[in-house]
């Protein structure tokens, strides 16, 4: 499928300096240590937050709109057969991911969580939200271990800046984090199975955005 794109910055000037005069400037990783801020929800449910995680990223996302094989997705809904309002590629274990910037992020995430997760983020989800539109349903990524079991799922936001909304599931308010250019933004403890979450439609005139969702073996 190819995707209809058109090129705007979403960098902030100071990322577009090219000192080096290597023709643009790419994707760089920022550190995670002393940079990420957590946010403890209630019954073992938490968000880490590290905004500006990834700079330069403008080339990391026209590259990314353009090399991953984006695909539309049809599911039957109350009778229905509907669009899956985004696009969609799944990453599975030990595939190759489709950018070099993805796989030393996937890497800078097993060291930094390594004591705390027990294991390595291995899968990459990736959703393409072409436009406002777009959206991700309320929902837990439940499918597999993350129904029973505490884990992470590591989000890294590239393009538009959406909102990730979060609810507990047995009621209450919902909260939510903007999502932005670069950012970091990790679900952990209990949050797949006590809490939903979703990146709800908004009638403002937004751009694309990718979501990229490292999770560990056999959490989906
Ligand atoms: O767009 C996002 O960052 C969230 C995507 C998501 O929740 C999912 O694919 O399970
Ligand atoms: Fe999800």
């Amino acid at each position: 499928m190819t995707v209809e794109f058109q090129t705007s910055l979403f960098d902030s000037p100071d990322d577009l300096d090219c000192p080096d005069g290597t023709g643009g400037p790419d994707a760089a990783l920022g550190p995670l240590g002393g940079t990420v801020t957590r946010h403890v929800l209630t019954r073992g449910a938490w968000v880490d937050v590290r905004p500006g995680w990834v700079s330069g990223s403008d080339e990391l996302f026209a590259r990314l709109v353009t090399d991953v094989p984006w695909h539309a997705e049809r599911r039957v809904m109350w009778d229905n057969e509907v669009a899956v309002p985004r696009l969609l590629k799944f990453y599975a274990e030990d595939e190759p991911l489709p950018d070099p910037l993805l796989v030393e992020a996937r890497h800078a995430l097993d060291r930094h969580y390594a004591a705390e997760l027990g294991e390595r983020f291995r899968s990459a989800g990736m959703c393409f939200y072409r436009d406002g539109r777009d959206s991700v349903a309320w929902h837990g990524d439940t499918i597999g271990r993350s129904s029973t079991e505490d884990t992470m799922v590591a989000i890294l936001s590239l393009g538009e800046a959406r909102r990730l909304s979060l609810r507990p599931r047995t009621g209450g308010e919902s909260i939510s984090f903007p999502v932005g250019h670069g950012d970091l933004l990790v679900m952990g403890g209990s949050c797949q199975r006590t809490w939903e979450h979703a990146v709800l439609k908004t009638a403002r005139p937004v751009g694309p955005r990718i979501s990229i969702q490292f999770r560990p073996y056999g959490v989906r």
